[in-house]
């Protein structure tokens, strides 16, 4: 290390010195940035590498602290088992090097930090959480154990993530190499929550099934959030191990497949416990859904939401593999463009038959490509308007631009921007405040009773169409705020969490896929897009301020229900229409009637023009005596139709304009709805 920059903690220099064969001295700098963490022997750091600029991690270890034998014997097979490795769920070994001072082991950055610190934030994980890092962390075991390596002190605390959230085994201190299969061991060593009973016995030796035991202790940790044999003295947690002493927590809920795997696995008899390929066939692993490659970010901080885990399940919405996604995080480093080419198909999942043995290749790169919104607003971006998006330009172009055929509309003149248009829904509910509970009671209790399922009541009460330039920005119900985006991409915030949810469909597949972010932490792909989300959100909650609309957004329950939001949106001369993900379509006319359609609940929510709501079963809904609302049914059913039509012969992307289609053609008067 410079000696002169010692010290000092901006900038430290540290020197490798490389004696090349003509005997001259070359000279490799790192800069040694921000401390990582604290090891038993080491301290790690983020170093720059300064003639690549690579970001590395460096662990340094002080020669002072190697000055006995086992210590020095301990670090040397450390540095060579792990140096002989090479897989995508190991951390990478970059680079070994000694000064007078320290050793220096160059290591692959990971910079989501380990499990430990992520159960310590969490608690505990879902559990398709944990079955996406389980089948991480058995394929490095898979590889380890193919390569002779036994770990030896797998635990939360040395399984690392890097900024993908990809799971990296680390820290080859105690790690051994078994000379031939049927070798055993017999030092003693291990962290004591984790240790295998046949380490603690010590007299039959131990092989590759102490990392087993390890994996049982981590996927219980991970689930309840304590690890089983936990206690404040180490003798007792020995105890407890000898005796296979633990208990699954009453308030916990956990699935039966979880719990027989964790029971088979923590087996006294390390021979019966289940082997890495029968825990990858395990029930806990396929459960007829599928598995995340990675998770979202946003897991770093909280639960994947409802929507999110949903995909996953086996009930068929989950997405084939090789139909996968990438993750936005992906995109910078990749330059791939195009979802329907060949990259596209690498997947993002575990697929069931993946779990069951053919996996894909791990090592394999994660699917690549820039999001259509890259490509749209990259070509929008030569327009110098747009080259810098600012606040204020939104804020004209808001106010000044023509927007389209809402412009021209009255519909969309209500207010005094144009192309924003207050929901009537909205200024009804502040009229009949106290209706609304009555309704969304009403809507919920018939719902269950007669019509299936209850729906949340969610619906758009504010919305602005800025689909010339960007999209549609709106306000809904429940609190949340999201924007509908031109290139068929959308993007919800959920306030109370600021927890924020990219939608987007990919190539041919019919469904939506969701990824979850946070409004703290998203991939820098998404700025354009959240920075817009948050403008139309602020300019929505100006425009209800300056109209003196006060909304009681009753409390969001972001993580028991899916997020709502609008799946597609269309105008017609006379009103817009909203098919919102909770299966409402709710079309708002111009007269400030409104309709709400619940096909689940088969429902029919009418809102008057004094904003009075009613709620009917849809089969008397069609045959009411109130023409008024027959009517704008039969206007709600066209639209439907057209839509649908419309959707089958030429996808309009989930956004359309029905200005220049007559519903007479369906039979209603065009003019004469009301
Ligand atoms: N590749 C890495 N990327 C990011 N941080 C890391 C990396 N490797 C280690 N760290 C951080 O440095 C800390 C110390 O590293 P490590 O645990 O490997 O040192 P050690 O002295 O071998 O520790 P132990 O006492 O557990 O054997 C870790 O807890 C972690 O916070």
């Amino acid at each position: 290390m410079d000696k002169a920059n010692e010290g000092k903690d901006q900038l430290i220099i540290i020197e490798e010195k490389i004696s090349k064969v003509n005997g001259e001295m070359a000279v490799k700098k790192y800069l040694r940035g921000k401390l990582l963490g604290k090891g038993g022997f080491a301290k790690c750091y983020e170093v720059t590498n300064l003639e690549t600029k690579k970001i590395i991690a460096a662990k340094i270890i002080p020669k002072q602290t190697l000055t006995k034998n086992r210590a020095r014997q301990k670090l040397i097979s450390e540095i060579k088992i792990h140096k002989s490795l090479n897989h995508q769920h190991v951390v990478a070994f970059e680079h070994v090097f000694e000064d007078h001072e320290n050793v220096y082991i160059l290591l692959e950055l990971c910079t989501n930090h380990t499990l430990n610190e992520l159960i310590k934030r969490r608690k505990r994980l879902t559990e398709l959480e944990v079955q996406c890092y389980v089948v991480q962390i058995v394929n490095a075991l898979k590889y380890l154990h193919s390569h002779k390596v036994i770990h030896r002190d797998l635990k939360l605390g040395n399984l690392f993530l890097n900024e993908k959230m990809e799971i990296k085994l680390g820290d080859f201190g105690l790690a051994t190499k078994l000379e031939f299969d049927g070798e055993k061991k017999h030092t003693i060593c291990g962290t004591p929550n984790y240790i295998a009973p046949e380490i603690l016995d010590g007299k039959t030796g131990h092989s590759y099934q102490v990392d087993i035991w390890s994996l049982g202790v981590i996927i219980y940790t991970l689930l309840i959030g304590k690890p089983p044999f936990e206690t404040p003295d180490v003798k007792t947690t020995y105890k407890k191990i000898r005796n296979i002493s633990y208990g699954f927590p009453e308030n916990v809920p956990i699935s039966d497949q979880a719990r027989g795997l964790i029971t088979r696995i923590l087996n006294i008899d390390p021979q019966r416990r289940p082997t890495l390929d029968e825990i990858m066939s395990s029930s806990f692993l396929n459960t007829g859904g599928t598995i995340p490659k990675v998770l979202p970010l946003a897991t770093l901080a909280c639960p994947p939401s409802a929507s999110y885990t949903k995909q996953f399940l086996p009930q068929g919405n989950a997405l084939k593999l090789n139909q996968a996604p990438m993750r936005l995080t992906d995109s910078a480093s990749q330059s791939t463009t195009n979802i329907k080419g060949k990259n596209a198909s690498t997947s993002n999942l575990y697929s069931k038959q993946t779990t069951t043995g053919a996996v894909p290749d791990a090592s394999r790169p994660l699917g690549g490509t820039t999001s259509n919104w890259n490509q749209v607003s990259s070509q929008k971006d030569q327009r110098p308007q747009t080259q810098q998006f600012q606040k204020s330009d939104f804020k004209t172009s808001m106010s000044t631009k023509n927007m389209g055929s809402g412009s021209q509309n009255p519909l969309f003149n209500q207010t005094n921007a144009p192309g924003l248009a207050t929901a009537q829904s909205l200024n009804t509910f502040t009229k009949t405040k106290n209706n609304f509970n009555s309704t969304q009671k009403g809507f919920m209790q018939t719902g269950t009773q007669n019509f299936g399922k209850p729906v949340q009541p969610v619906w758009v009460t504010q919305w602005v169409d800025y689909s010339a330039k960007y999209g549609l920005g709106y306000l809904l119900s429940n609190g949340c705020s999201g924007v509908f985006f031109n290139d068929s991409t959308k993007v919800i915030l959920d306030p109370t969490t600021n927890n924020i949810e990219y939608i987007e469909r990919l190539g041919n597949e019919r469904q939506d896929f969701v990824q979850q972010f946070t409004l703290k932490d998203y991939p820098p792909e998404m700025k354009k897009k959240v920075t817009l989300l948050s403008h139309f959100k602020s300019y929505l909650e100006e425009q209800m301020q300056k109209q003196n609309i006060q909304i009681e957004v009753p409390q969001f329950q972001g993580d028991l229900q899916p997020y709502v939001y609008v799946k597609k949106w269309m105008k017609t001369k006379h009103a817009i229409m909203f098919r919102l993900s909770n299966k409402i379509v709710q079309v708002s006319f111009q007269d400030k009637t409104e309709i709400l359609l619940s096909s689940e609940n088969k429902m029919v929510t009418y809102v008057d023009r004094k904003g009075t709501r009613t709620d009917y079963p849809l089969s008397t809904a069609l045959e009411s005596s109130n023409t008024e609302m027959s009517k704008r049914l039969k206007y709600t059913k066209d639209i439907l139709t057209h839509m649908l039509n419309n959707n089958t012969t030429n996808n309009n992307n989930g956004r359309g304009s029905m200005t220049n289609v007559n519903p007479t053609q369906n039979g209603t008067e065009k003019e004469n709805y009301n």
